[in-house]
């Protein structure tokens, strides 16, 4: 799609399109009403900016819909679906490697009580493991920031793909 199909769709439409990148409804409403944008830059550069209105409840919702690292995302919705293609590249082929993310994310969850969140795409299970290792030690407080920029990285990484030639 281009910046100018976008901007043609009804508000309906655009947000139809937005709602499933992250499950935040005021996001898709805020980067639909800042229409028209000129270049798929202005529309990550607004979508961007709208990330940063999310509060902690937000951020909690939006947890709900994704799945563990590690496990395959169920349902047939398109947020199911675009979290397994994410994880896709993941090659949980080890047994230990899984065995290792199982026992993070559950370490991870008893912790800061909620599900550990990485931008999978671009990222070995190695590296995925090796952060979650170190953010097993952050504060609550650093980790609500990584939990907030990751869930940020994925979403902008979801609407660029919207604008893939
Ligand atoms: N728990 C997660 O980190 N889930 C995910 N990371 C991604 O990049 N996509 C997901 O669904």
């Amino acid at each position: 799609m281009t910046p100018e199909e976008f901007n043609a769709l009804s508000e309906f439409e655009a947000v139809a399109l937005l709602r499933p990148l992250v499950n935040i409804p005021a996001w898709a409403k805020t980067v639909s009403d800042g229409r028209p944008y000129s270049s798929v830059e202005d529309v990550l550069q607004a979508a961007g900016s709208a990330c940063e209105n999310w509060r902690p409840e937000d951020i909690a919702q939006a947890l709900s819909a994704h799945p563990r690292i590690g496990e395959r995302a169920n349902g047939n919705g398109k947020e199911a679906q675009l979290s397994r293609g994410e994880q896709a590249t993941l090659d949980i082929s080890q047994q230990s490697v899984i065995d290792a993310l199982y026992d993070g994310n559950q370490r991870y969850e008893q912790r800061f009580g909620r599900v550990f969140l990485i931008r999978a795409r671009g990222r070995s299970s190695e590296e995925i493991l090796d952060n979650l290792q170190r953010r097993l030690k952050n504060s609550p407080d650093a980790e609500d920031h990584e939990t907030a920029q990751q869930l940020k990285e994925i979403t902008l990484l979801r609407l660029k793909e919207i604008f893939q030639p």
